[in-house]
């Protein structure tokens, strides 16, 4: 993983160059002053030097933003930044003084490896291998809000610039998957978005593609340049450590050669070599929300200059356990206001109370809801055992040796065994190990370096078992995980939902098997709900359990409906008038044909719970 922590610090030492002002160094070891990101790309000398320091910050230029446009401001000044290749000259504005190590002329690496510029004259309309889109067709859509911008079918029909479009080549994606084609033309508009779409359905790119269009396009040259202190404009937050590296890993991937700038702060990890990550600049932060707090504390990072905030994994970030520090960040820090800033909430389930948390944080916002709100994808096939728990482990192996028997257990193929404890983690990796199957395993009381590593030698299929905790559950995009064991089952179906959907992403199907026992009698119901959803079998002893009702059980899960859960502000309690004229929501759209949006939740609106 190029992005460990002991790779990071051996990236250090080979690229921490001193600053230097000769003329005569290499463009890869000289480093100019500060560039911000909408001179970056452009010829020497093409733009004045820097506007006078002092004025007040400039707002985010929303004049750009109004619904995807023809082109005509990425076509003419930078058709060819790709091709020409950034780590050279190309990218100084020049003039920049103030900011001493800035990252205008850095040898940017290569985050595609040696395939950057394999097949770049593919066209989008060639087949992605191994991607079954097909699979996402007939998905249903519901959109709400004021005046929603209209999908698009393709990426060529999104004005992205031509820098992030051959970025998307290198990444193979040749058409946009259905959460994109909402969410990026609604995000370019300058919308807030709750967005909820299936696991492993494309939400990264749906918020980092506008994060990064918006950063190329807009003027930010009055961004203060504080000595030790950063401003980010963008804040990308993801609950755990391994998300946020992962989406690291994706926005380097999606602005390699665009001059914006992506750096991850996450706890676990030695700070200094994240501040000196920092410091080298930073356009958009991905980060954990302790390692953030810390940060900012430390005054090395302010969120003043936050044009565009991004919570992955947005119901788990304000429910119970994160709320406070995320409230602390967005809210008591100095970051814009709603209204200011651009929000965007992604998952793929989204409680309705938390929906209701989360619209303290968004200004005007669209619901977006790409199948069935949490729900399963279609391509996990479900199925569930009654299993003791004194007969789990021979279960276990008995699932393992069938999988070795039929081929499918090999480098290709990989198990993601998910438990209730740490200790119970620890527990069956070792009798993994002494029964002579190749395991490891993941959770929160291993070093950040053991996590690392249980999730490289995973990857890589010398360890094709990996036993984990909940820690594992949310928005890991691991290749060829073709089979979901829980092994306990969690007590929330959100939690089955996001951990069975390691598997079956991106079109590609999976396995998902549940040991279910007296122990999860809470659970019967939900689960025999979301896989009837699903087109799943449900055993006939789990529609007993199910009809038994057992109280206890957290099934968040409301709405019901075609749409497992949608917009809460079209609920009947929602919709009450708060007095005062004031006109709740009372409309939607789907492709099911729901009516037109005639009322309104507009900035300043008091919601029914203030
Ligand atoms: N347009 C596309 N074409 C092909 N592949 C894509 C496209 N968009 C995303 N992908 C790939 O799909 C996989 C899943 O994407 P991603 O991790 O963003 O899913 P997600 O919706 O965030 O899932 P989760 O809910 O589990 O977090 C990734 O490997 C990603 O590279």
């Amino acid at each position: 993983m190029r992005n460990s922590w002991a790779d990071s610090v051996e990236n250090t030492a080979t690229d921490n160059v001193g600053p230097s002002g000769g003329s005569g160094a290499s463009a890869s070891t000289r480093r100019s002053s500060y560039v911000p990101p909408h001179l970056r790309n452009k010829p020497m000398g093409a733009e004045p030097p820097a506007p006078s320091p002092g004025g007040p910050p400039s707002g985010n230029d929303r004049s750009g933003f109004n619904g995807p446009t023809s082109g005509s401001r990425w076509g003419g000044s930078r058709p060819d930044y790709g091709r020409q290749g950034y780590s050279g000259g190309g990218r100084s504005g020049g003039g920049w003084g103030g900011r001493g190590g800035g990252w205008g002329r850095e040898r940017e690496v290569n985050p595609f490896g040696n395939d950057a510029d394999v097949d770049l004259e593919q066209s989008f309309d060639q087949e992605n291998t191994g991607i079954n889109f097909d699979a996402y067709e007939d998905i249903p859509v519901e959109t709400s809000g004021e005046n929603v911008p209209p999908p698009v079918n393709t990426f060529a029909e999104i004005d992205l610039g031509e820098a992030v479009n051959l970025n998307i080549r290198r990444c193979k994606y040749v058409k946009p998957t259905p959460v994109q084609r909402y969410a990026i033309p609604i995000s370019l508009a300058g919308r807030d978005l709750m967005a909820c779409a299936q696991t492993g359905s494309g939400k990264t790119a749906a918020f980092c593609f506008p994060i990064i269009s918006g950063i190329m396009r807009g003027d930010f040259s009055q961004r203060p340049r504080g000595v030790r202190t950063v401003f980010p404009l963008a804040l990308i937050l993801s609950p755990t450590r391994e998300l946020s590296m992962q989406i690291h890993e994706e926005a380097k991937k999606f602005s390699y050669q665009t001059g914006v700038r992506v750096v991850v702060a996450y706890g676990g990890a030695p700070i200094n070599q994240q501040l000196r990550e920092l410091e080298r600049g930073v356009d958009i932060l991905v980060a954990t929300p302790g390692r953030l707090v810390d940060l900012l504390e430390r005054a090395k990072v302010s969120l003043q200059m936050i044009r565009y905030l991004a919570l992955d994994e947005a119901d788990r970030m304000l429910d119970m356990g994160f709320e406070p520090q995320i409230r602390r960040i967005v809210e008591q820090m100095d970051m814009p206001r709603p209204g200011e800033r651009q929000t965007m909430l992604f998952s793929a389930t989204f409680p309705k109370e938390i929906q209701r948390l989360a619209s303290d944080f968004l200004a005007n916002y669209i619901f977006l809801a790409v199948g069935r709100v949490g729900s399963s994808t279609d391509l996990i096939l479900q199925r569930v055992e009654y299993v003791h728990d004194g007969d789990k482990r021979s279960h276990l192996m008995d699932l393992l040796h069938a999988q070795m028997a039929n081929g499918v257990h090999s480098k290709q193929a990989l198990t993601l065994v998910f438990v209730e404890t740490k200790k119970g983690a620890d527990a069956l990796e070792h009798w993994l190990c002494i029964n002579g199957f190749p395991a490891t395993a993941i959770h929160g009381d291993r070093t950040q370096q053991e996590r690392e590593q249980a999730l490289r030698t995973f990857k890589r299929g010398d360890t094709p078992i990996l036993v984990a905790t909940d820690v594992a559950a949310r928005g890991l995009d691991i290749p060829h995980v073709s089979h979901v064991i829980n092994f306990d089952l969690p007590n929330d179906i959100d939690d089955y939902v996001h951990r069975i959907g390691r598997t079956g992403r991106a079109g590609k199907s999976g396995l998902a098997t549940a040991f279910f026992n007296e122990g999860n009698l809470s659970m019967a119901k939900p689960l025999a709900d979301l896989m009837q959803e699903a087109n799943q079998e449900v055993p006939e002893w789990l529609t007993r359990y199910a009809s038994r009702s057992y109280g206890g059980g957290r099934n968040k899960r409301s709405g019901g409906g075609r749409f497992g859960g949608r917009d809460f502000r079209r609920d009947s309690s929602y919709s009450r008038s708060g007095g005062g004229g004031v006109s709740y929501y009372d409309g939607g759209n789907s492709s099911g044909g729901y009516g037109n949006y005639s009322g309104g939740y507009g900035p300043g609106v008091t919601s029914a719970w203030d």
